[in-house]
């Protein structure tokens, strides 16, 4: 019959992660960074941008807290305001499209990689660096094995432009002798190794600066984390890990 012949929409999507996947391990096993261009394309681009503004118009964007600071102003070591979409229900549905898409592609990454089991997530951080903000100084998101393992970033700026509009991400290899110089693009979904391995910071921009970052957890890591430091301030954004996104195989 015709029905088993007819590649339905999704069987589309989830092959095109597949192959996404091999080249995103491919990358972080050789350098621990991956940049993806036009990931889901000009529209559901433009759409998840809208919904980000409509979040950021209904006030629900706070200052990006830090913990553990002495500093008398935070916004001398980071200038972005934040808000947390749990990417199901109540968030909007292409931001919720965004992360299922992008639990997709780490899924596949999870079966490439000998040694990590990636099942759960942190929520979705829908970011914004106010123009002339302060950028983010130089960090390592998980230093102390607090179980995040890759780092996923979604740009959403229309024609940046790095030299005039500044906003780069600038990630430090370890042991290399190599920067990696990152402009926000529109529609650019970023990867990279959450550990030691890379150092990064955000420069200022003169221009407000849009991206939604999303956390994933190794599984054995995480174990290890929550058993460590039951009790402690996380310092990190949220106890509370989220699966991925169970895209079935036989999924209809
Ligand atoms: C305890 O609560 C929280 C809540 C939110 C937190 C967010 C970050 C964070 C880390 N890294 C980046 C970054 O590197 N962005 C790169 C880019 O935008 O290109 C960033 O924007 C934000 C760190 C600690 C947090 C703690
Ligand atoms: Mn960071």
């Amino acid at each position: 019959t015709t029905v088993d012949t007819k590649l339905t929409y999704l069987d589309i999507l989830k092959s095109r992660f597949s192959v996404i996947a091999e080249y995103v391990v491919k990358c972080l096993q050789t350098y621990g960074i991956c940049v993806i261009d036009g990931f889901l394309g000009e529209a559901t681009g433009t759409e998840i941008f809208k919904e980000v503004k409509q979040l950021q118009d209904l006030g629900v964007f706070r200052k990006g807290q830090l913990v553990h600071t002495a500093s008398a102003s935070s916004d001398a070591i980071r200038g972005d305001i934040i808000t947390w979409v749990d990417g199901r229900g109540q968030s909007s549905e292409n931001i919720q499209f965004l992360v299922s898409c992008m639990d997709a592609v780490v899924k596949n990454c999870s079966c490439l990689m000998e040694g990590y089991t990636i099942n759960e997530r942190t929520k979705a951080m829908v970011a914004c660096y106010p123009r002339n903000s302060t950028g983010y100084v130089r960090h390592i998101d998980n230093p102390n094995g607090d179980g995040r393992c890759i780092t996923c970033i979604y740009y959403l700026n229309q024609n940046w432009n790095g030299r005039q509009d500044g906003g780069l991400l600038r990630i430090f290899p370890e042991g290399k002798d190599r920067v990696a110089n990152v402009e926000p693009n529109f529609d650019r979904l970023l990867f990279f190794w959450s550990d030691r391995r890379n150092p990064h910071e955000v420069l200022p921009s003169t221009r407000d600066r849009y991206a939604i970052t999303v956390w994933y957890y190794e599984a054995e890591e995480r174990a290890r984390a929550l058993k460590q430091y039951r009790g402690e301030v996380s310092s990190h954004p949220k106890k509370e890990a989220v699966p991925l996104f169970n895209v079935s195989q036989n999924e209809e």
